[in-house]
């Protein structure tokens, strides 16, 4: 008899990539908090990324308030400390009480020329300091035009997950997000992204076993918005998203984060 897939709780990570002062945070995540009741925010898991510096705000209402919201950081050094100026380690996010990073996010990839050794050498310095990285993955349009896609992720994939245990590996968070559909209002369909999240959880499956693809969460990112978020969660292999321009409206985000009810009606 085959083994019943355990359930994948939802993720909605907000991306805020370099928008919002620490005031401005202040104020989001109060309107968050206030948009998002108790059962919401346990059935749907829903984190903020925002710049490194509004972690300490985000940090105090946190803890303050006892909200049921997570936070982390948008990028990380591979080092562990030292002399390394401007560049900021997994302890002292975890300092901050941070639990996810993402890595290898495409505008890290393009802007500053980050490879898939980079991407995993980042991802080894999260787990080991027990940050759970969101690791983006997604092809760019020459590549789609070619049809190209789950070549290049799976390539991607591997490329950044290298060396890897299928311990750890059940531990993090993979978001595709096809460079062509981030900020542009062109969003991925629902059957784009079921094509490669289904193809990334085959990967996984292929390299480090079925049971630990079945636990990783594969999240889509790509011009998600409130209007669009129900299709795209009715996909079997899409577990939440990794949301940009959406997630810095406080309302807009939060219904993202409460999709089951678009789903229910
Ligand atoms: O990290 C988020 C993605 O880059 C998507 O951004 P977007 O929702 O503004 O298209």
């Amino acid at each position: 008899m085959a083994t019943p897939t355990p359930a994948r709780r939802p993720l909605m990570a907000g991306n805020w990539k370099m928008n919002l002062n620490h005031r401005e945070a202040n104020l989001l995540i109060q309107k968050l908090a206030a948009s998002l009741n108790e059962k919401q925010l346990t059935d749907v898991e829903t984190v903020v990324l925002p710049p490194y510096t509004d972690l300490r705000t985000v940090q105090t209402l946190v803890d303050g308030d006892k909200l049921l919201i997570g936070y982390g950081a948008q990028d990380l050094s591979p080092h562990k400390g030292g002399a390394y100026t401007g560049e900021i380690s997994a302890a002292l996010l975890t300092a901050l009480g941070c639990t996810y990073v993402v890595v290898g996010h495409s505008e890290r990839r393009t802007y500053h020329h980050e490879d898939d050794a980079l991407v995993n050498a980042k991802a080894k310095a999260a787990l080991a300091s027990e940050l759970t990285p969101i690791v983006c993955v997604g092809e760019g349009l020459d590549i789609r035009e070619q049809d190209g896609q789950v070549a290049y992720v799976r390539g991607q994939l591997d490329g950044s997950l290298a060396g890897l245990t299928a311990e750890q590996v059940a531990k993090l968070v993979v978001a595709y997000e096809p460079v062509w559909a981030i900020g542009t209002g062109k969003t991925a369909t629902p059957e784009n992204a079921q094509e490669v999240c289904g193809a990334i959880r085959q990967r996984l499956a292929e390299v480090h076993g079925q049971e630990t693809a079945d636990q990783v969460r594969v999240l889509y990112g790509g011009s998600v918005k409130a209007a669009n978020i129900a299709a795209i969660m009715a996909q079997p292999d899409v577990d939440g998203a990794l949301v940009g321009g959406a997630s810095l409206d406080a309302e807009e985000f939060a219904q993202i984060c409460r999709f089951p009810e678009h789903i229910a009606r």
